[in-house]
């Protein structure tokens, strides 16, 4: 089958129609041209030799991972030398990577050498001090040496006090002995451990003099340099096939009696000296830090999945025609059906307010970054929070976004080509590392009810909370005027009061005798839908904020754009929170009525701009990798195109017949 060289018909038409400048757009949604025009660069320099996605899906488990870690080792020698290229020694270019969904796609199962980006190099470099640095940083930097950050064990991941993993300290070898003890205590899940990485990060209990000091980060070598094989005391391997991220090759590690340096602690915060003394930390969370990081990362690669997944759904449903209006008139676009509409422009704006929202909350790491470099840790509860309640709301409203945008392609969004599988397990398995959303969730939670009391002693709140004490303030809600800022207060609103009511109710089961645990406990739904609303709240301010502000930086159209976008996501967004608001908020028939018009009114606004903002995206059609989202519309050809590649299709007649189908349909004669 060949692919046509022309754009199909409807997708040039709808390009037509766009009222706006799409680069602007898009450098607007790349906050800024700088980044554009590296993730640009590198896409021309990486996308050259890539394999055929089609052929990927048909190998063996082994063979795909093989095949992915040829395709990072050139992938990252090519990344090498363009950051050589751009500025020796910077690192935006592998940020590039790792902040879109480029990197992903590099690697559509995922890839084992993610982690060790991500986390190993970072811990070594934020963790460890100077010469632990010089010592195995700069090798981890310059990949002599491959590491994963190893933490997760059998029995436990969430409570990472229950982590059973022991370095005692030996005075006398000036060493420390690592053990995982059980069978609950080997190290599970960490990404790149099972047949790829050299080194990684433990993190154990520390002991001294088997008494308890918490937990601390271990630089430990696994494998030999040369063979590769597992050095003394050292059990590991792969985890096997899980529903997603086939090649990210997560394993697990045993350890008996694994002796290594006591320089290998990483020593930035805390540190134990020669006679067996133990300095503890300025804050014990520091150790925390390479978690808050990627939590704040995956809200920008989330929201590029989720992206990803509404780009295939609207190029589709502008080439994919079925089903008269009117009986009379020819088949429309999909994308006319109303309710086609409402499947996927409401993802379209959440994918954006949570870019919008990611690109704040990734500045705000970067201050706070610096400043606990100057031993400021004040900051550090206020990112926590942000960080746990965008990592939620975010994974979860991309998870079921793309669900709902592979449905929004009926049938042919449940092949493999359409590329809804990898996008959508990517996505979910965010739902789950670097903290459990309920469990980040709970953080939260915590953190409100702490709040609120601060408030209620007249202390001051922090920046991103302190809509509450604003909120408690008023006797009721002001006059429902229905504007966007009303819109965002009624949200904030909502989430003050379930704060109220968890606070409340937390309080009388303290008083009704329970103990704080139980109390936090039994109060848990209650917390972590107020920590839901606190996090919709904040992406529904900042996506207003942004729109409203800086608006001479931008034309006329693009400004009529956003304002759209906007309409869309607050109207919609507090739709689906309309439980919660009109338990706080008197509403009226007409006021709910309104907010449908409005609904309604902009979605036909928005209509004939979608392609063009999807477009605006930027991805790349290797990036998307789906034969339903090709820039160029050319969908049927390239599902046959697909088909075709299929093994079975390779010849007339497969084994089975001769040895099953023919015996089996001539015994049942
Ligand atoms: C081509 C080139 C290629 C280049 C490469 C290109 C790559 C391309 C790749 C492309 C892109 C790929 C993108 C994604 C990939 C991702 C990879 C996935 C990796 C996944 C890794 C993981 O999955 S790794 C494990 C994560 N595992 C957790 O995530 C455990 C959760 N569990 C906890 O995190 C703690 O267990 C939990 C609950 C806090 C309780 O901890 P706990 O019991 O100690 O603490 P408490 O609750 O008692 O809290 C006591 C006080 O600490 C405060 N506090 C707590 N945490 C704090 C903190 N962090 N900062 C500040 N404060 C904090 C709290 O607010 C309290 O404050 P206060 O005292 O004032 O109340
Ligand atoms: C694809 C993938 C890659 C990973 N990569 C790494 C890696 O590189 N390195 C690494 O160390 N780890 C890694 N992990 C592990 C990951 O970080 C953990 O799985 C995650 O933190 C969740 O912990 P858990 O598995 O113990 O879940 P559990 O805590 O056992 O969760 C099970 C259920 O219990 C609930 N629950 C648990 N505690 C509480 C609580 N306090 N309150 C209320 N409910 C609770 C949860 O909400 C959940 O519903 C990875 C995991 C996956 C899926």
């Amino acid at each position: 089958m060949t692919i046509p060289k022309t754009v199909n018909p409807d997708l040039a038409n709808e390009r037509k129609k766009a009222t706006f400048d799409v680069e602007e757009f898009t450098a607007f949604i790349h906050d800024g041209e700088s980044f554009l025009q590296l993730k640009r660069l590198a896409e021309e320099e990486l996308f050259s030799d890539l394999p055929d996605p089609v052929e990927l899906d048909y190998l063996s488990y082994e063979d795909y991972y093989n095949r992915t870690v040829e395709q990072c080792v050139n992938a990252i020698t090519k990344v090498r030398a363009m950051q050589e290229r751009v500025n020796p020694g910077g690192l935006e270019v592998y940020h590039t990577l790792m902040t879109g969904p480029m990197g992903t796609t590099l690697m559509p199962g995922g890839t084992p050498m993610g982690v060790h980006f991500l986390m190993f190099t970072r811990a070594l470099k934020n963790q460890g001090t100077p010469e632990q640095y010089e010592k195995f940083g700069r090798r981890a930097d310059n990949c002599e040496i491959l590491g994963t950050y190893v933490q997760t064990e059998l029995g436990h991941g969430t409570y990472l006090r229950g982590l059973e993993t022991r370095a005692d300290y030996d005075r006398q070898t000036d060493e420390f002995v690592l053990n995982t003890p059980k069978l609950t205590s080997y190290k599970w899940w960490p990404g790149g451990l099972g047949n790829t990485v050299n080194h990684c990060i433990v993190v154990a209990q520390l002991y001294i003099d088997d008494e308890p000091m918490g937990l601390q980060l271990f630089f430990l070598q696994v494998r030999d340099e040369q063979t590769h094989k597992a050095l003394p005391g050292i059990d590991i391997g792969d985890i096997g096939k899980k529903i997603g991220l086939q090649a990210v090759n997560n394993g697990y590690l045993g350890l008996t009696n694994v002796r290594i340096p006591r320089t290998n602690m990483l020593m930035k915060n805390a540190k134990v000296l020669p006679d067996g003394t133990f300095v503890k930390s300025p804050v014990s969370q520091l150790a925390y830090f390479p978690m808050v990081f990627v939590r704040c990362m995956i809200v920008l690669v989330n929201s590029g999945f989720h992206a990803m997944a509404a780009t295939i759904a609207t190029r589709y449903s502008a080439v994919r025609r079925q089903s008269p209006i009117k009986p009379d008139e020819p088949e429309p676009q999909v994308l006319d059906h109303v309710t086609q509409q409402m499947k996927i422009v409401p993802e379209i704006v959440t994918a954006i307010a949570y870019r919008l929202a990611g690109v704040k909350l990734n500045k705000m790491y970067e201050e706070t970054a610096s400043a606990v470099g100057l031993s400021d840790y004040s900051r550090l509860p206020e990112l926590h929070a942000l960080a746990c309640t965008l990592k939620a709301s975010c994974t979860y409203d991309s998870t079921f976004g793309i669900e709902r945008l592979r449905l929004a392609c009926g049938g042919h969004g449940y092949l493999a080509s359409a590329n809804f599988g990898n996008i959508f397990t990517w996505a979910t398995a965010a739902c789950t590392y670097e903290g459990e959303n309920s469990v980040l969730y709970l953080q939260v939670g915590k953190i409100l009810l702490k709040t609120w009391g601060d408030m209620l002693s007249g202390k001051p709140l922090m920046p991103t909370m302190a809509y509450l004490g604003v909120c408690a303030s008023w006797h009721e809600f002001p006059e429902w005027t229905g504007d966007w800022q009303c819109l965002v207060q009624a949200l904030q609103y909502a989430a003050t009061n379930k704060t109220l009511i968890a606070s409340k109710s937390y309080t009388r089961r303290l008083e009704s005798g329970l103990s704080p645990p139980d109390a936090f406990n039994v109060t848990g739904i209650e917390l972590t839908q107020a920590a839901e609303l606190h996090g919709r709240a904040f992406v529904a301010n900042n996506f207003f904020e942004e729109v409203t502000q800086n608006r001479e930086n931008r034309s006329a159209s693009l400004n009529n754009l956003l304002e759209q976008l906007l309409e869309l996501y607050l109207v919609h967004t507090v739709q689906r929170h309309m439980a919660d608001i009109l338990r706080f908020i008197h509403l009226t028939d007409e006021h709910l009525t309104s907010l449908q018009d409005r609904l309604e009114t902009v979605l036909a606004e928005l209509r004939p701009n979608l392609v063009a903002i999807c477009d605006g995206f930027d991805f790349h059609d290797k990036v998307l990798s789906s034969v339903l989202g090709c820039y160029d519309g050319n969908v049927y050809e390239r599902i046959f195109e697909a088909a075709k590649k299929s093994p079975l299709n390779q010849r007339d007649v497969p084994a089975s017949f001769a040895q099953h189908l023919k015996p089996f349909m001539r015994s049942s004669l």
